[in-house]
């Protein structure tokens, strides 16, 4: 039996769906993602949740500013000693860029997840 109100049990349903609905960047990435040059991004178990064919509202992770929706369009899994190029490119990076970047944010972490996009206008 849950101790809180149905007002307050409402109120933190909608904070957690809204939560699992968005998505946040580091700024830096903020222009690539805006001119359409990066395409995917690569997370963690605890970003493997976006449902395909689902609209995120997007924000920068420093201050939490709004700059677009994007649309799901695939969620794969992918381990980190077998990114290549290609997810390079969708980064618009270099492999060793890539690797080096992630591994600063998820350090020893090897069952990631290629998150694919689109922009919406
Ligand atoms: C802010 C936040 O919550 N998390 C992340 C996690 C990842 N990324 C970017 O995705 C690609 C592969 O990881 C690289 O381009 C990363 O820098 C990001 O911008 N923000």
């Amino acid at each position: 039996m849950c101790c809180l109100s149905i007002e307050c049990q409402i109120f933190i349903k909608k904070i957690i769906m809204k939560t699992l609905k968005d998505m946040t960047f580091f700024e830096r990435f903020e222009a690539d993602i805006l001119c359409g040059k990066k395409v995917i991004t690569i997370r963690d178990e605890s970003e493997s949740h976006y449902q395909v064919g689902s609209v995120v509202d997007v924000s920068t992770f420093e201050t939490g500013r709004y700059f677009c929706q994007l649309r799901i369009l695939s969620v794969e899994p992918i381990a980190f000693s077998s990114l290549d190029e290609d997810h390079a490119k969708q980064e618009n990076m270099t492999l060793p860029e890539l690797k080096s970047v992630i591994q600063n944010i998820y350090p020893g972490i090897e069952r990631l997840f290629v998150i694919t996009y689109e922009r919406l206008a």
